[in-house]
């Protein structure tokens, strides 16, 4: 199913490192400035079953924590992103499925599974990837502190970078209206501005026009 009529789902995913904080951060400021309503949001949430997927990635791995981001997923779309979109708002969630379809995967979870479970979950308007060499990624990542266990070293974020790039192509041949865009050789307001002329055009009905990884 599509996101609700009214309002504007953009997710970013990426790995960890790439700017997806500092995006939705920037995203927030400049949409806003343009004057449109805007609500910024994260998976997982801020709810009980999100804190724990979140802080508790020591204690729940594979099939557990698939499950446990999924249930979280669903109950974040229902009782925060629906309500925004209804309400004719530009929803920002900083990571969605996407990211299962990776960190899943990194966490020994077959593919087919994570796409069971995610099923259900609305299709975003724009779906953006961003994406940098796994080497910026792992150094940025390595200057701001690891916040969990998904987020140890360049060999990690080389798998992460080709796990995005071949979620991309699957997620675009899937109907998703999925945009990628480099972070590695753009400023984070660069990354901003190209991406709040996108989200104006997508709101005003000129978009999207798709670019797949
Ligand atoms: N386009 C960019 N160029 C250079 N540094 C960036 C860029 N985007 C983010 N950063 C920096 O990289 C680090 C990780 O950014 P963050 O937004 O937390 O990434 P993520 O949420 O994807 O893990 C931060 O220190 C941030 O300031
Ligand atoms: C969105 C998402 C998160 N997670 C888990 C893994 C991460 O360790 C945790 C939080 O993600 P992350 O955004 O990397 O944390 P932070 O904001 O602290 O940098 O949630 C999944 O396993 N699958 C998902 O689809």
């Amino acid at each position: 199913m599509s996101a609700s009529p009214g309002g504007v789902l953009v997710t970013l995913d990426g790995p960890a490192g790439v700017g997806k904080t500092t995006t939705a951060r920037l995203l927030r400021e400049y949409l806003g400035r343009r004057g449109y309503p805007v609500h910024t949001t994260t998976q997982p949430s801020h709810g009980v079953l999100g804190k724990t997927a979140r802080h508790h990635t020591d204690s729940y791995h594979g099939y557990a924590l698939a499950c446990l981001v999924a249930a979280d997923r669903y109950h974040h779309l229902e009782t925060d992103v629906r309500p925004h979109l209804e309400a004719g708002h530009i929803v920002v969630c900083d990571r969605y499925v996407a990211s299962s379809y990776v960190l899943q995967r990194m966490d020994g979870v077959p593919l087919p599974f994570v796409e069971a479970i995610n099923a259900a979950a609305d299709r975003p308007d724009l779906a953006v990837i961003l994406q940098a060499p796994p080497a910026v990624t792992a150094a940025r990542v390595a200057a701001r502190g690891a916040h969990n266990r998904f987020h140890t070293g360049e060999c990690t974020s080389r798998q992460e970078n080709d796990l995005y790039e071949d979620t991309a192509t699957r997620l675009a041949a899937g109907g998703y209206p999925v945009l990628a865009v480099q972070t590695g050789d753009r400023s984070p307001t660069g990354v901003a501005d190209y991406l709040t002329a996108r989200i104006a055009d997508l709101v005003e009905g000129h978009g999207p026009e798709v670019v797949t990884a």
